[in-house]
């Protein structure tokens, strides 16, 4: 079980400039990626909310003129009733497309932009530093990955296609009052800006902190949910299992009072619109009534004004959702920018380019991040091609973090790397909850079937998946396996490993007590077959098992993260060495 992780800080401020820095870049890869469609579906929304408007003010119009123009036969037949109401089903029938093809492209257009940010950040968090920060906190890893993403979308689909289309309606509602009267276009297009962008910004600002509150909340409940029912039976052990329920129910209290605090806000938001709306009207209704007293306009015109006016506030409306959403898009785009940015490029490893060497370091120190001391001190190491080593020595002394350096997934702090392409076989199997196929994969992800047979065969595990397939699937390799490989044994899980290592081919090994918690015999059949793959490449096992130093040609000794002897096969040190290490 992983320690319980303290709740996720809050992040700067959002008057930090380097948030806004940030916003600007995630706003450019949104720009870059999709800009056309972006563009289109923010044009569509605002010719949708212009043609409500416009359907809503000639409907008012036409509503009065053929109620005043029934009033008598003569007006009632001169009327032209066709003229505005084939305009109102123009409108009604052109809204209704406008408003189905901006929700298509603006979704699309987002889910796009949201998919290559996804695929870009979860590159980010698999550069080494990274990846092994998250490795410590898997559960935020998932959580970033999938709700700070979705976060995103309200900049745009929430925040900016709603500004664009209600800014263009407060235009042309301004332009069409003042067409009316100058001063009523000029104060209910001020009124409209003042009321419909006031009200939501003063809500973003009050609900930046409660809806960081919240996402940060989620995020903390969802690791105590975790973190309890994957460690269940050590907290029933300890006697912590009601302090582990405190803590949920303590996350869950805290978002619970973020929703609150968010929830009054929206209804006061909601309210404020209600006030503007009522506002606007008296106002509008007093000026078109002063107006028609003065003879300046027909009540028909009069009818229209009022219900343009009205239309004109409601896009504002659908700015609320985003206010209350602006602090969580604000958030994830703090947590993310930085694994958004282009990624430096790992300093290039200097490959051997002998043919005979496999890996030559020089002077090499490496600490772990974060780490106050180095854990490997001034090596000097030279591996040949096709040579064996087998590194031995206490535990702590630095075997696997000598193994992490040659596969590239640390740095050297100092010193000089050079070495060929290499696949490490970690101490731990990781095998997913996916069929066999997809755990071969992981390791050449464009590999087909005949080339994972092969690599099957060659570990004898072939028969193994035809069974479990037992022929009533289309493929042996469509067999599912459970999460951590359950249902193989342990030495099954081994050589799938190794059949892994085979699919990437490389030319050095680095097997990290690969027969470690297995028994005599399944680990010597595991050995054989790493041995006999393993053949033309180079090797080298970390290890404190007799059977697996065995395998090497030439045994280094480590101590302190520092290379204090070796020896080679047929030198009285090597048995020696090989007779100090743990037997079967
Ligand atoms: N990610 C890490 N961050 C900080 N320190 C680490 C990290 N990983 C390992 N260390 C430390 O580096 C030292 C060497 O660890 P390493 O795993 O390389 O030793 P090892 O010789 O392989 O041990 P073992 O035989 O038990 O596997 C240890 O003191 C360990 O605590």
């Amino acid at each position: 079980m992983t320690a319980p992780a303290p709740a996720t800080p809050h992040r700067a401020p959002p008057r930090d400039p380097a948030l806004w820095r940030a916003l600007a870049a995630v706003l450019k890869l949104f720009w870059t990626g999709q800009r056309n469609r972006l563009l289109l579906g923010a044009a569509l929304a605002a010719f949708t909310v212009l043609a409500g408007i416009a359907l809503l003010g000639l409907s008012g119009w036409f509503i009065t003129a053929t109620a005043i123009a029934g009033a008598s036969a003569a007006t009632a037949l001169a009327f032209d009733v066709f003229a505005p109401s084939a305009g109102i089903r123009l409108l009604a029938l052109t809204r209704t497309a406008s408003r189905y093809g901006e929700r298509l492209v603006t979704h699309d257009a987002t889910f796009a932009v949201l998919a290559a940010l996804r695929e870009r950040a979860f590159r980010g968090w698999a550069q080494p530093g990274a990846a092994r920060r998250l490795l410590l906190r898997p559960a935020r890893l998932l959580f970033r990955l999938t709700s700070d993403i979705d976060a995103l979308d309200s900049l745009y689909l929430r925040i900016l296609v709603p500004a664009a289309a209600a800014l263009g309606a407060a235009l042309a509602a301004g332009v069409a009052l003042g067409l009316i009267n100058g001063w009523f276009g000029l104060l209910a297009a001020f009124w409209l800006l003042l009321a419909g962008l006031g009200a939501p910004a003063l809500a973003a600002r009050r609900a930046l902190a409660p809806s960081r509150r919240r996402s940060s909340g989620l995020e903390t409940l969802r690791q105590r949910i975790i973190e309890l029912s994957a460690g269940q039976t050590e907290l029933v052990m300890a006697g912590r299992m009601a302090a582990a329920q405190a803590r949920i129910a303590d996350a869950d209290a805290r978002l619970a009072r973020a929703d609150d605090a968010l929830n009054r806000i929206e209804a006061g938001v909601t309210a404020a619109f209600g006030v503007a709306t009522a506002a606007l009207l008296a106002a509008a209704l007093l000026t078109v009534a002063v107006l028609a007293e003065s003879g300046g306009v027909g009540a028909p015109v009069a009818a229209m004004a009022v219900l343009v006016a009205l239309a004109a506030l409601e896009p504002f409306a659908a700015l609320r959702r985003g206010a209350m959403e602006l602090g969580r898009a604000l958030l994830a785009v703090g947590r993310l920018a930085p694994r958004l940015a282009d990624q430096p490029a790992a300093p290039a490893r200097l490959r051997p380019g002998d043919g005979k060497t496999a890996a030559t370091l020089r002077g090499v120190c490496v600490r772990h991040p974060g780490a106050a001391r180095h854990v490997l001190v001034d090596i000097d190491l030279n591996v040949g091609a096709g040579e064996r080593v087998a590194v031995i020595g206490a535990s702590g002394a630095g075997k696997s973090t000598l193994l992490a350096l040659l596969a590239g997934e640390l740095e050297a702090t100092s010193g000089e790397v050079r070495n060929c392409p290499a696949s490490l076989l970690t101490q731990r199997t990781e095998l997913f909850q996916d069929t066999w196929r997809g755990n071969l994969q992981l390791a050449a992800p464009g590999a087909d079937d005949a080339a994972l047979m092969a690599a099957l065969a060659a570990v004898s595990l072939d028969d193994v998946v035809r069974d479990r397939a037992a022929g009533a699937l289309k493929s042996p390799l469509d067999a599912p396996l459970g999460e951590g490989g359950a249902g193989l044994s342990g030495g099954q899980g081994r050589r799938l490993a190794l059949a892994r290592l085979l699919l990437r081919d490389a030319p050095l090994w680095l097997l990290d007590e690969p027969t470690e918690a297995l028994d005599a015999a399944t680990a010597r059949e595991v050995l054989g077959c790493a041995a006999r793959l393993a053949e033309g490449r180079a090797l080298i096992i970390a290890t404190h098992l007799r059977r697996e130093a065995g395998l090497a040609d030439r045994l280094l000794v480590m101590d302190h993260g520092r290379l204090t002897a070796e020896a080679r096969r047929g030198e009285p040190a090597f048995d020696v060495l090989l007779a100090g290490l743990r037997p079967d």
